[in-house]
């Protein structure tokens, strides 16, 4: 700068500060400028940071210098620009800016003079501003030739003057420049360390409002108190805005720092030790699946109420049909099959698959069967048109039956005889296999013999044709994974010709998908080699209908997708909706505390001989063929269980592992008695149970009891108790379980229909589907695992419009799962299950006092006489004594 200033004697001061101010004001555009538009292309090279040691190792941001060598020249007739237009060198950058202020700023012509004041800066922003900006800039980077040939056209007039200073001010700030790049002096360091420091704070803090800063003036090193003295009235705004900044900076430093700037007039607030607010807890949606969730098949079902019944006439089933269907006991349709059985006759209206969700014993088997083998009966020819597919294998048997009544029925009408075929798994597989399929007989009767034997020698490898085999069955009622096997091994099984699929016990099977056999069922299914296999003869339906039972249907949406229905319809009982769960209407439901856990089969043994049980309405029926019966029924161990110890012999071969198993729990369960009871156990073995204070054992049981335990070896163990707990009962008892052979479990369902058995103890085998039309009574030994299976056990009686009763012995540490999960009483209750009729509370101990009814109040353990206790210990070791025996002739057996 002294250089700069020295040799201009000839220039006025004033003069000289006004350019000097005007170059710094254009210097510190440039910088605003140069940061502004560096950020925007990503081209600002940050300063370079300063040494902290010493001030002259601060380093100073050298000004940026603009180089863009293309002049932009200013518009025409500019006093400025007098005589010729001047090349106007603007930054590229910058030429937007050029365009606007030629556009819009008056030329302004400087002019020297001692007189005359210096011209006002404008400090405003505006396109003013920028006027005098420019003007220098030109000044400065106008290239050295086109100043010279400038000169030379402009001597004598004010711009030689003007030029002079000019020239030597561009040579003196280039020079002045390159020194500020290698080494700024102390002198100026110390006067541009602030605005420095200012600019790089701003660089980093606040970057757009560098545009609203204004330029800080430069004072010169020379002559400052003269010029000051004269310049008075510029430092002074130029003092004012930098104090109006200052505000700024301190509310930029409070962004920053995110510290609160200090006010006064602020009110103060407290803080004390209130707990800072908190957002309101996020309730979790524990809302269940409601009919606006559901499908609209799902939402708005089909409703029939209980009461429903019309005659098959009128829901156009053939009168002579319908005869036979009386002569079997069906006399009129029941609620549930007058609004089925219209979806499943043939009908003009485009027919769906049928979902049908109605309580136990409710008619839902012939629902199905009736319009099922109708259609089949349309027919001539023998191919598999309809699968059964059901969870048990007594179930499979049950339907048969409903089947083969039903084909009896359209049979005499003229019809086909429907064949009905079954896969239980119960017979050898080839029997099984040539019992559904056979080989076409294409060259008489030796190649028929021949290809039956290929027949039986096919393995899954090899490829067969089938249309050289032929379905000897209409109807295949099956469980699932016989029928799977049949798919992949029976050679000629085809299911090309099925028209009619349906899932009885859906939920059940749903949820067991065993060997994949939906997926694999459905694919078959899916495969249409001839759309004119699959036609409905009376209907304009063609393809497979698929019909989906259950008394505790699924509104599982997943699990009915698996299903893949076309057109579904869904029927339900009137009041209810999906998910629930109704119980017969005429069931009434109990439940008995067991105080002590230890002695529960006393507690079974007194609700069987008390009189609570004859309390239900008996079927008359049933008395009096249990009266006729009695007197074979001492000759029918064929038929029973009879778990005497012959019994348990006769049993051995399929159950003897559960017997043993449940010997080793007895002895457990007998704990410290055994020692006891293994002293007296021979004499025990033969002499006839104490019965002590027990009440009477009657000889004959009046009434029929379905009793359910928690497995098969508890049912075993159980009911083997029973029987040496009171000898008078055994041969009356009969044992179910999924260890049972097939042959045995239907000759105890049949002697049970026969009344010539009455207590049927049972594992969860028997809770689903089971039709045993004369059992008056279930009783919950164990208590069951889930509603569903509750549902079902309980549904085992009250069938078909009967009355029934079922009962629950409740262990304390079970009471309150119970009244809340089933019952649906006391606090958290919740419960799908629907009832007319609330659970009832009975004490044994008081049953003759006060009947069935008597809420249980006041915690009075009912007592056992020790004599009773001690037989019951006898008994437990007898059992132990039975099961090492059955154990040991098992060992003998295999050692063999
Ligand atoms: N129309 C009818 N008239 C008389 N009895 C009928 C009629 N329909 C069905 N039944 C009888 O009602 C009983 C129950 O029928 P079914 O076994 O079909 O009930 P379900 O609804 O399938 O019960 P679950 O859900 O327990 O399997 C059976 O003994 C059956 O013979």
């Amino acid at each position: 700068m002294s250089t700069f200033f020295a040799p201009v004697s000839d220039l006025q001061p004033n003069k000289n500060l006004i350019l000097q101010l005007f170059s710094d004001i254009a210097n510190h555009f440039n910088d605003i400028c140069d940061f502004k538009y560096s950020n925007m292309y990503n081209r600002y090279i940050p300063p370079p940071k300063p040494k902290a040691s010493h001030p002259s190792d601060i380093p100073v941001r050298p000004p940026p210098v603009y180089r863009d060598p293309e002049p932009e020249p200013l518009p025409q007739g500019s006093e400025y620009a007098e005589p010729a237009p001047v090349p106007v060198q603007t930054s590229s950058w910058l030429q937007p800016y050029a365009k606007r202020i030629d556009a819009t700023a008056q030329p302004t012509k400087i002019v020297f003079g001692d007189d005359e004041p210096p011209a006002p800066s404008a400090p405003s922003s505006g396109p003013v501003d920028d006027t005098p900006k420019v003007a220098t800039e030109e000044e400065e980077k106008t290239p050295k030739e086109s100043k010279s040939k400038k000169n030379k056209e402009s001597k004598g007039d004010e711009g030689e003057v003007e030029e002079k200073p000019k020239k030597r001010r561009r040579v003196e700030e280039e020079e002045q420049e390159d020194k500020e790049e290698d080494t700024p002096t102390v002198a100026e360091e110390a006067e541009s360390t602030e605005n420095i420091a200012n600019e790089e704070q701003q660089y980093k803090r606040k970057p757009k409002r560098e545009k609203k800063k204004k330029p800080k003036a430069e004072e010169p090193e020379e002559d400052d108190d003269a010029v000051r003295s004269r310049h008075k009235s510029v430092f002074e705004k130029v003092a004012k805005a930098l104090q109006a900044q200052a505000p700024e900076d301190d509310e930029d430093k409070m962004d920053v720092d995110g510290a609160e700037p200090e006010q006064e007039e602020e009110p103060v607030v407290e803080h004390g030790l209130e707990p800072i607010p908190q957002p309101a807890p996020v309730a979790f949606d524990e809302s269940k699946l409601t009919y606006e969730t559901l499908p609209q098949w799902i939402a708005s079902p089909i409703r029939v109420t209980e009461s429903t019944t019309k005659s098959f006439e009128e829901l156009k089933i053939a009168a002579e049909p319908a005869k036979v269907l009386q002569s079997k006991g069906f006399k009129e349709a029941f609620a549930v099959q007058t609004a089925v059985l219209p979806l499943l006759l043939p009908n003009p209206d485009r027919q769906g698959d049928v979902v049908v969700a109605a309580p136990t014993g409710s008619g839902k088997t012939l629902s199905y069967v009736l319009p099922m083998i109708q259609d089949i009966s349309y027919g001539r020819i023998t191919n598999l048109r309809a699968l059964i597919v059901l969870p048990t294998r007594d179930l499979v048997q049950q339907v048969q039956q409903t089947c083969e009544a039903c084909g009896a029925a359209f049979a005499s009408n003229g019809g086909k005889r429907v064949k009905i075929g079954t896969a239980v798994g119960n017979k050898v597989f080839k029997e099984e296999q040539s019992a559904i399929v056979e080989k076409k007989a294409r060259y008489g009767a030796a190649e028929d013999a021949h290809s039956m034997e290929a027949l039986s020698s096919w393995t899954a490898s090899e490829t067969i044709n089938p249309e050289d085999y032929a379905s000897k069955v209409d109807v295949l009622i099956c469980t699932p994974g016989r029928l799977v096997e049949h798919i992949k091994q029976t050679p000629g099984f085809t299911l090309d010709y099925v028209r009619w699929l349906v899932v009885d016990e859906a939920d059940k099977l749903l949820a067991q998908d065993f060997q994949q056999w939906l997926n694999l069922v459905l694919d078959k299914l899916s495969v249409e080699r001839r759309p004119s296999r699959r036609v409905f003869p009376k209907s304009n339906k063609k393809g497979v209908r698929k019909v989906i039972l259950s008394a505790t249907m699924t509104h599982d949406i997943s699990m009915l997708n698996l299903l893949k229905l076309s057109r579904p319809k869904l029927v339900v009982l009137e009041g209810t909706k999906a998910g629930d769960q109704s119980l017969p209407p005429l069931l009434k439901e109990y439940a008995i505390k067991v105080r002590e856990p230890s002695l529960k089969p006393l507690y079974l043994v007194d609700l069987l001989q008390s009189e609570l049980l004859a309390a239900v309405p008996l079927v008359e029926k049933v008395a009096e063929e249990e009266t006729a019966s009695a007197s074979e029924s001492s000759d029918s161990d064929s038929c029973s269980e009879s778990n005497s110890s012959s019994g348990s012999d006769s049993d051995s071969d399929s159950d003897s592992d559960s017997d043993s198993d449940s010997g080793s729990d007895s002895g457990s369960d007998s704990g410290s008695s055994s020692s006891d009871s293994d002293s007296s156990s021979e004499s025990e073995a033969d002499e006839p149970k104490p019965k002590a204070k027990a009440p009477a054992t009657k000889g004959k049981f009046a009434s029929s009891a379905l009793i359910f335990t928690k497995s098969n070896e508890a049912a075993l163990r159980l009911s083997r108790l029973l029987a040496i707990l009171v000898p008078g009962l055994a041969h009356l008892i009969g044992t179910l379980t999924s260890t049972t052979k097939t042959i045995r479990r239907t000759q105890t369902l049949r002697a049970f229909t026969q009344a010539k058995l009455r207590i049927l103890v049972a594992s969860d085998i028997a809770s689903r589907g089971l039709d045993l039309p004369n059992l008056e009574h279930v009783i919950n030994y164990d208590l069951p695992i889930s509603e569903t299976a509750y549902v079902h056990r309980v549904g085992r009686t009250a069938r078909a419009g009967r009355a029934g009763a079922a009962w629950t012995l409740l262990e304390h540490s079970e009471a309150r799962r119970f009244w809340r999960d089933f019952a649906g009483e006391g606090e958290g209750a919740s419960t799908n299950i629907l009832r007319t009729t609330p659970v009832e509370r009975v004490r044994l101990d008081q049953k003759e006092e006060k009947g069935v009814g008597e809420k249980e109040e006041g915690a009075k353990v009912e007592d056992f006489s020790e004599e009773r206790v001690q037989a019951y210990e006898r008994a437990l070791a007898q059992l132990q004594q039975e099961a090492t025996f059955s154990r040991g002739k098992k060992g003998k057996k295999e050692g063999r």
